[in-house]
């Protein structure tokens, strides 16, 4: 229940007063039905079945009028109004349909649009928490899912509307009968809770297995190569035959359940026709045209009930969808990263002195061990700082820490002494450009994929920027230079021109500190001189910092810094720390040599 009251309250802060707007509609729906089951009281009465005189229903005394008018004149006017009702009440249904479902359209739009801004302004942590898969199950199928649990709430609200004014008619006409009927509805209500719950598990059932579904197949396409040099399709065929046969039994079950609760409700309807006719002519001494004019409200009413209890079974089953919408939104506003009002204004940091690591302590989680421990460090501007170590030292926790992704659990950053917080991330991370080490690319052509980064780019930046990354002799030699399309995730590409591209991007926002996770296996010697060259001409023009994995490429950097164990054990000059004997660097550049020779 609190989900649904949440998701109203979404929809009144999306679409305010429309709402309000929807629900008269729907109660003028509701009492122009109501007009037309009372217009049949004159049109019995011309026929000379009933005698209208003999009816004594305060409500029925505005047809009195109808005495004075002739008979043949009578029946085609009450026709004509019969008419003018039937078409008022279709248009208003259609613009309420057509209402409803733009409401439920714009309404799975803005949850997106809102989930997908909260999961982007999140802090580093919620996306180390999550898997990438729940995100895109949770902004693809289980936003979808709620939209229509949504629909499901306000066609459960028009038909409350609607089965509310039929009572209240029928209650006018004969309040003991009512009540009698009332009283039956209530206990086959009562009875029919278990379909609900039954929809709630169903409910889960469908989100775990759509996660699991979402996942699996997102692990599938992303190892796809390994799946085919290792020929494993035949398991992961397996996998997949089971968890659709999953699915579809699980939806299979949802049909039936929704068909049997609406088989009840129909026998459940005939039964009690039958049993109140039974009554209303032997106990109540109905009149006649009082007995049927309830009879075709009745009649009318119960598939409007069966309707209520198949779209509560819909909202039942929606709920964890819901939810888990609802879980993911809390969670993002809960570790918002930085002052988005502050974000805005386009600002960014210009380093003068230093950045300044001030006794920096750091854990995944409490748990774990110290992934960074007691680190003291000052980058200098303008020159060139390489983090170096083995596997798992600690270097791009490190880096993480720097970019602002993560924060300290102990100790500080400073730039320029002014501490890194909620309030100048925005502002610092303006002035980096990072090149991770997997290099991300759109498949788009390679003019966009730069662009992307900087609106009204000359031909000629591109080109200088293509230039200081030593990608400008690949993209020249391309059929279509800067206009060709590299493929998903730049595959047409190799590893080595990826990254030169992405560097091209990063240099191409002019940073004051560029950050540079250097690929491992991605690049050949030919290809990591050029990344030396490129770094030896961008050297002295910013704050340049590298995760170095290849010494040889760090030749010239201005400071090394060696880290083993989340600790700094050395730190200095390339040349000099190669002198230090018995020690990591020189450990770790012996081994490079070695695996040379
Ligand atoms: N998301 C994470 N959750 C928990 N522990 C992590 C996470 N990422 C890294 N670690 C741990 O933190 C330590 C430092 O890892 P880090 O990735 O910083 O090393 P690295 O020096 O960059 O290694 P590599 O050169 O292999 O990339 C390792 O023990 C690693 O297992």
């Amino acid at each position: 229940m609190k989900s649904i009251i949440y998701f109203l309250k979404q929809i009144y802060r999306y679409s305010g007063k429309i709402v309000y707007i929807n629900l008269f509609a729907m109660a003028g729906i509701g009492l122009l039905d109501s007009a037309a089951i009372l217009l049949l009281v004159p049109l019995i009465s011309m026929s000379g079945i009933v005698d209208m005189g003999a009816v004594r229903i305060p409500i029925l005394s505005i047809f009195d009028f109808m005495a004075d008018i002739p008979a043949a004149a009578g029946l085609p006017i009450i026709l004509a109004i019969f008419i003018m009702i039937a078409v008022g009440q279709n248009i208003v249904k259609r613009q309420l349909n057509v209402k409803n479902n733009r409401l439920q359209q714009g309404f799975l739009r803005y949850m997106r649009v809102e989930t997908y801004k909260l999961l982007l302004y999140s802090n580093w942590q919620v996306f180390i928490r999550n898997r990438k898969s729940d995100f895109i199950n949770i902004l693809t199928s289980e936003i979808a899912r709620s939209s229509v649990g949504v629909y499901s709430v306000l066609q459960f609200i028009s038909s409350i509307v609607f089965t509310f004014i039929q009572i209240g008619l029928a209650f006018i006409l004969s309040p003991v009968i009512t009540t009698f009927v009332l009283l039956c509805g209530s206990v086959l209500i009562l009875f029919n809770r278990k379909f609900l719950k039954r929809s709630l598990t169903l409910g889960n059932r469908n989100y775990e297995l759509s996660k699991e579904y979402i996942s699996g197949i997102t692990d599938h396409m992303n190892g796809i190569k390994d799946i085919k040099s290792n020929t494993l399709e035949k398991s992961r065929l397996d996998w997949f035959g089971l968890i659709t046969k999953e699915m579809e039994n699980e939806q299979v079950e949802y049909i039936k359940l929704k068909s049997t609760s609406q088989l009840y409700y129909k026998m459940a309807s005939a039964i009690l026709i039958a049993v109140f006719i039974y009554f209303a002519i032997m106990m109540f001494h109905a009149q006649a045209a009082q007995l049927l004019l309830i009879i075709i409200i009745f009649s009318r009413l119960w598939p409007g009930v069966a309707g209520i209890q198949s779209s509560m079974e819909q909202i039942a089953a929606t709920i964890p969808s819901f939810r888990a919408v609802i879980t993911l939104q809390d969670e993002c506003r809960n570790a918002k990263e930085f002052n988005t009002d502050e974000s805005l204004k386009n600002t960014s940091i210009k380093m003068k002195k230093a950045i300044q690591c001030d006794q920096i302590y750091f854990r995944y989680n409490e748990n774990a061990d110290c992934a960074l421990t007691n680190i003291n460090l000052v980058i200098p501007p303008n020159k060139m700082t390489a983090f170096v170590g083995r596997s798992g030292a600690g270097k791009s926790t490190l880096i993480d820490l720097l970019l602002g992704l993560n924060q300290p659990e102990n100790g500080k950053i400073l730039i320029d002494g002014v501490s890194l917080s909620y309030d100048n991330i925005s502002a610092w991370r303006k002035s980096i450009s990072y090149v991770p080490q997997e290099p991300f690319l759109f498949n788009t052509s390679i003019r966009e994929n730069l662009e992307i980064v900087k609106t009204n780019v000359t031909e000629e930046e591109l080109w200088e920027a293509l230039e200081f990354s030593s990608a400008i002799d690949f993209v020249k030699k391309l059929p279509d230079g800067l206009d060709t399309i590299i493929g998903d995730r730049g595959i047409k590409l190799s590893g080595g021109e990826r990254q030169r591209l992405v560097l091209a991007r990063a240099i191409l926002r002019k940073p004051s500190i560029l950050v540079l996770d250097e690929a491992t296996s991605a690049l050949d010697t030919a290809n990591e001189s050029k990344i030396q060259a490129a770094l030896e001409r961008l050297k002295g023009k910013m704050t340049i910092i590298v995760i170095a994995h290849r010494l040889s490429t760090i030749r010239n950097a201005d400071q090394v810094v060696v880290l083993e164990e989340g600790k700094i054990i050395q730190q200095g000059g390339f040349i000099e720390l190669s002198k230090e004997k018995k020690s990591m660097f020189s450990h770790l550049l012996s081994n490079q040599i070695e695996a040379m020779r």
